[in-house]
């Protein structure tokens, strides 16, 4: 079901001062912050070769990375996102087997304008997982 490792997140507190790092001091190309207020974040992409790294800022009074952040006020690592081929056969099969879909569990568009999903931390290994339609 799983294909590529789409990206990893990290959250941080200040997405200006993590984009210098990575563009400065690691010599990484870094996209141009985008708002997602559907989503409560802002996101730049440091873009690897072979992935890339998400960098999320919250964006409004109910971001889901608020309390994340403020139980690791430095930032820290917030998700993986693999790709499927097909998200509500994977959403479909995973519900089947017991694992939590959050929010609504209907996909909602993402950073790159594909359908995404998430998956609750406590049913994989305390790692939040991104499901993200190719
Ligand atoms: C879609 C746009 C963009 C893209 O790539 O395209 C994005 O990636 S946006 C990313 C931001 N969006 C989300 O994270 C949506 C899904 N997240 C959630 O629904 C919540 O954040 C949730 C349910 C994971 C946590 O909710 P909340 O913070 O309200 O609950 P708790 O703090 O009580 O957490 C419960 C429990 O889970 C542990 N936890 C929370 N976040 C993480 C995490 N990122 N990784 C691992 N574990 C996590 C938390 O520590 C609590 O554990 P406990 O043992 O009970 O203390
Ligand atoms: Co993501």
């Amino acid at each position: 079901m799983l294909g590529r490792l789409n990206h990893v997140a990290i959250a941080v507190p200040d997405i200006a001062v993590a984009s210098a790092m990575y563009r400065e001091t690691l010599g990484a190309t870094v996209t141009t912050p985008q708002m997602l207020p559907e989503h409560g974040v802002t996101v730049v992409f440091i873009e690897l070769g072979n992935t890339k790294v998400e960098l999320l800022e919250p964006l409004g009074e109910a971001s889901p990375i608020a309390a994340f952040l403020a139980k690791n006020p430095a930032g820290g690592l917030h998700h993986v996102c693999y790709e499927v081929d097909d998200i509500i056969a994977a959403r479909d099969r995973l519900k089947t087997s017991g694992a939590r879909i959050l929010g609504d569990g209907e996909p909602k568009i993402g950073a790159h304008g594909k359908p995404v999903l998430f998956l609750h931390p406590k049913d994989f290994q305390g790692t939040l997982v991104e499901l993200e339609q190719t």
